[in-house]
């Protein structure tokens, strides 16, 4: 092994979306940057993998709007880089009820913020959205320039693009020390790294590095079952026939959200998942086997997806790591200011993964940030309980 210590400029723990696409614009700004993962990659045991992530605009909070705005530029921009398609436009159906807060919010967001988009009336919504019933007392907008992203892609594309800037990629070394100080020091269990600055982008680990560092976030990892369920009709929510992704806010079986993409990745099969999952440790994921979400979405399935087999023909598994408020951590180490954290992603973060990369580099670099970053300062926990933390 390889114990001699080398200099960067940064080094990015986790390549994953986040830290990939961190490394990328560090290396873009010419910064000797090295990117470490604990796994050799690609893997399936983070928040990144599999083909497919919801993009949309469709947001309450008029920050996430101006983030994913930005983000559709890089993504184009990493698509030309790349030689890659990364992004279908399918459009997302958003139903709720008419009178909830949050479907509310996100209605007045669309119209304020010019979002394009559609509003449905009940007795139209059968033939823009066919082979779907929407629940009495739902309305329903489409977000006609919402899509799919191709997930798996995305970050091979960004790994690349950053190799291509001169990046290093280590992976297959998990990180087991961190020693702060103006150069920081990170120990794996092959190597001994140093570099001016420290960006963690760990997703469900990220607690587990930040004892190294003195920090405890309020983060809870959950599992979440990645279900894909079979068109009765094959095709009838198929992308090729231009199917929207949906999100259902306060579906009646359940407290959380319901979503889905059309079929795509396994031909014949809609991904339609539950927005929240049961409590895991990261490195016991299948560990945790409770199911309960799918009888939910089964449930969900026969009242509003007709065409679909009310039984999951595959299950994936996938982690959020989610805070209590939902927003994202994208800060400075309260103490240590060249070690820079981006986590709590809450299950939502993927879209933004090209902005969230940039303001993270930035951070590194010492730059005031492009985006105000206020929502994702860590001090707004301080008021959590001790016992939470
Ligand atoms: C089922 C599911 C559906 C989702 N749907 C959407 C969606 O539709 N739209 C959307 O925008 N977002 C969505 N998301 C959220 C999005 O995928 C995540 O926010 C995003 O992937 C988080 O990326 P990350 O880089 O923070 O985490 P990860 O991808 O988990 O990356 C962290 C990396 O850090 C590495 N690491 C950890 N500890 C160490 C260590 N000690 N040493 C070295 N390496 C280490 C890990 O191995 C891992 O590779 C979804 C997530 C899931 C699970
Ligand atoms: O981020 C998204 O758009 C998806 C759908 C809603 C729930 C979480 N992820």
């Amino acid at each position: 092994a390889n114990m001699a210590s080398e200099e960067y400029d940064c080094i990015v723990i986790g390549a994953g979306i986040q830290g990939s696409f961190t490394a990328y614009h560090l290396a873009k700004n010419k910064k000797k940057t090295l990117l470490l993962d604990q796994f050799f990659l690609p893997h399936s045991r983070g928040s990144s993998h599999g083909q497919t992530r919801i993009i949309r605009k469709a947001y309450e909070e008029d920050f996430y709007v101006h983030m994913v705005e930005g983000s559709y530029e890089l993504w184009a921009r990493l698509e030309r880089e790349a030689g890659v398609k990364l992004i279908t436009r399918t459009g997302l159906l958003l139903m709720g009820p008419e009178n909830a807060k949050d479907f509310q919010l996100v209605k007045s967001s669309v119209q304020n913020n010019g979002i394009p988009a559609v509003f449905l009336q009940r007795h139209e919504f059968s033939q823009h959205i066919p082979n779907v019933n929407l629940t009495p007392g739902d309305g329903a907008l489409v977000e006609t320039t919402a899509g799919v992203l191709f997930a798996d892609r995305a970050v091979r594309a960004a790994q690349m693009v950053f190799q291509g800037y001169g990046g290093e990629i280590k992976d297959g070394q998990k990180v087991l020390q961190i020693e702060p100080g103006s150069v920081v020091t990170v120990k794996t269990g092959s190597g001994i790294y140093r570099a001016k600055s420290l960006v963690i982008a760990a997703g469900a680990w990220c607690n587990e590095l930040l004892t190294h560092v003195g920090l405890q976030l309020p983060l809870q990892v959950l599992k979440i079952n990645v279900c894909y369920w079979k068109e009765k009709v094959p095709g009838s929510y198929s992308v090729k026939n231009r199917f929207p992704c949906f999100i259902q806010l306060h579906p009646k079986e359940a407290e959380n959200d319901i979503y889905g993409l059309p079929s795509n990745e396994y031909p014949g099969l809609m991904k339609l998942c539950y927005h929240s999952g049961s409590e895991t440790n990261p490195d016991e994921r299948d560990k945790q086997t409770d199911k309960s979400d799918v009888e939910v979405l089964s449930r969900y399935v026969v009242r509003c997806f007709p065409g679909l087999v009310p039984v999951p023909s595959v299950v994936e598994s996938c982690m959020y790591t989610v805070t209590p408020d939902q927003n994202f951590v994208l800060d400075h180490h309260p103490t240590y200011r060249n070690i820079v954290i981006g986590a709590g992603f809450s299950g939502h973060g993927f879209k933004f993964s090209p902005v969230v990369g940039k303001v993270l580099s930035e951070l590194s670099m010492g730059q005031v940030p492009s985006y105000d970053l206020s929502p994702f300062r860590i001090d707004r926990f301080s008021t959590q309980p001790k016992s939470a933390l």
